[in-house]
C-alpha cells in the first residue's frame, strides 16, 4: 500500500525583482520584472505505508517546497500528488487529522505553558476520545521518559525535554504519517540517541509512514531503509544510503599510528594525506591499491596500529549532492 505517491510534481514561484533607489521603486510601480524560480522540477517518487525515509538536500535544494506540498501549505504547479489518498492542496480536515509535523527548529507549543496543556489542546483539536488519549499519552510519556516535566513551562525545559514534549504533541491523535524536520537537531549526543530509539520504536510498532530531513547522518543510517536526496529542484538519488556508501567510494581510509616520529612527507608517495602529526596519520587510499600499500607502509614505518575504514558517510553524502542527474 502507498501512504505518498509523486508524479512529476513541479512548483514554480513567481516574484518580482526589487531594486533601490527611489527612480527605480517608480519605474517598479509602472513595469515590474518578473522572475519565475523552478524549486521542484518533475520529480517522481512513492513511499509505502509504514516506510521510513530519509528525505535530504544541500540548502536550497527544494526540500521544504517539496514537504510543504505534501503536507498541503503549497499548491503544486505542475504534476500530481496523492497523500493518504487525498489531494494535499485541497486542505480536507479529514487529511489534516491524519499527519503531523515536528520540526526541531520551531516550536508547536505554548512556551508559557506546561506542555501537558498544549497536548490537552491536540486532543481537543483533533478531537482523540477520552481513554484513547489518556492511554496514549501514558505510553508516550512512559517511553521517552518525560513524566516528571509534563507539568514544568515549555520556555523551562531543556532541549532535549522540549523535543519530547513536541513528539508527544505531534503524535497524541496517532498519526499515519508523520512530518521530521531535524528533531534532533542541537540534542546531546545521548538525548539524540534516545530520540532516535523512540522513532525507530514508534515506527516499528505502529507502522506510522515516517519522512525524515537531518543533518546528522546518524539519524539517516539508524533509522531509514531508504534514503531520497533532492539537487537543484530534481531528484537524483533513490536508494539505500548503506549500499551506495560501498559502491560509491572508490577509496577508504587508512588510520596509522607510530611508535616513532614519522615526517608527513614520507608518507604523500602512498596516499592523499588527510591528517597527520608525529605520531599519527589518516590517509586516503585507492580501493584497489589497499592491500598492496598497507603491506608496504607496514615494512617501511614503525607502525604500531593501523585501521582501514570506509569515508564518512556525509562524504558519500555530499558527493550524491553534487549529482544533478538521476542515478
Ligand atoms: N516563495 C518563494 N519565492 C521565490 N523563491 C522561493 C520561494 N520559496 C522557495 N524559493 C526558492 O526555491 C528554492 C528551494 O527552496 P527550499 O526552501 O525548498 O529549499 P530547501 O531544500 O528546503 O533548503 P534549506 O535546506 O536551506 O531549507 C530556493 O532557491 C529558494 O530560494
Amino acid at each position: 500500500m502507498e501512504a505518498i505517491k509523486v508524479e512529476q510534481l513541479a512548483k514554480s514561484f513567481t516574484y518580482y525583482t526589487k531594486e533601490v533607489g527611489v527612480m527605480n521603486s517608480l519605474r517598479n510601480l509602472i513595469r515590474r520584472k518578473t522572475l519565475t524560480k523552478q524549486a521542484v522540477k518533475d520529480i517522481t517518487f512513492s513511499i509505502g505505508k509504514g516506510e521510513m525515509v530519509a528525505f535530504l538536500g544541500p540548502n536550497g535544494a527544494g526540500k521544504t517546497t517539496t514537504l510543504k506540498m505534501l503536507s498541503g501549505i503549497l499548491h503544486p504547479t505542475g504534476g500530481s500528488l496523492s497523500v493518504l489518498g487525498f489531494k494535499p492542496y485541497e486542505r480536507k480536515k479529514e487529511f489534516k487529522k491524519r499527519f503531523a509535523i515536528v520540526m526541531g527548529q520551531k516550536s508547536q507549543l505554548w512556551p508559557d505553558l506546561p506542555a501537558s496543556e498544549s497536548i490537552l489542546l491536540n486532543r481537543y483539536i483533533y478531537q482523540v476520545e477520552e481513554q484513547t488519549y489518556k492511554r496514549t499519552l501514558d505510553e508516550l510519556v512512559e517511553l521517552l521518559d518525560v513524566k516528571h516535566v509534563l507539568n514544568v513551562q515549555v520556555r523551562r525545559l531543556s532541549l532535549g525535554e522540549r523535543m519530547k514534549m513536541e513528539l508527544i504533541a505531534a503524535l497524541i491523535h496517532k498519526p499515519e504519517l508523520l512530518f521530521l524536520d531535524e528533531p534532533t537537531i542541537g540534542l546531546d549526543v545521548v538525548t539524540q540517541k534516545r530520540v532516535r530509539e523512540f522513532l525507530a520504536h514508534y515506527n516499528e510498532h505502529y507502522k506510522t509512514t515516517v519522512i525524515l530531513t537531518s543533518h546528522y547522518m546518524k539519524d539517516v543510517e539508524d533509522l531509514c531503509k531508504r534514503t531520497l536526496i533532492i539537487n537543484d529542484g530534481r531528484l537524483v538519488f533513490d536508494g539505500n544510503l548503506n549500499q551506495v556508501h560501498h559502491a560509491v567510494n572508490e577509496s577508504k581510509i587508512v588510520k596509522l599510528k607510530f611508535s616513532q616520529s614519522v615526517e608527513a612527507s614520507r608518507l604523500e608517495p602512498f596516499g592523499a594525506v588527510r591528517q597527520s602529526d608525529e605520531f599519527a596519520a589518516t590517509l586516503e587510499i585507492a580501493k584497489e591499491q589497499i592491500n598492496p600499500i598497507s603491506r608496504e607502509l607496514l615494512e617501511l614505518f614503525p607502525i604500531e596500529d593501523i585501521t582501514i575504514e570506509e569515508k564518512p558517510i556525509e562524504e558519500v553524502v555530499v558527493s550524491l549532492y553534487n549529482r544533478t542527474q538521476p542515478v
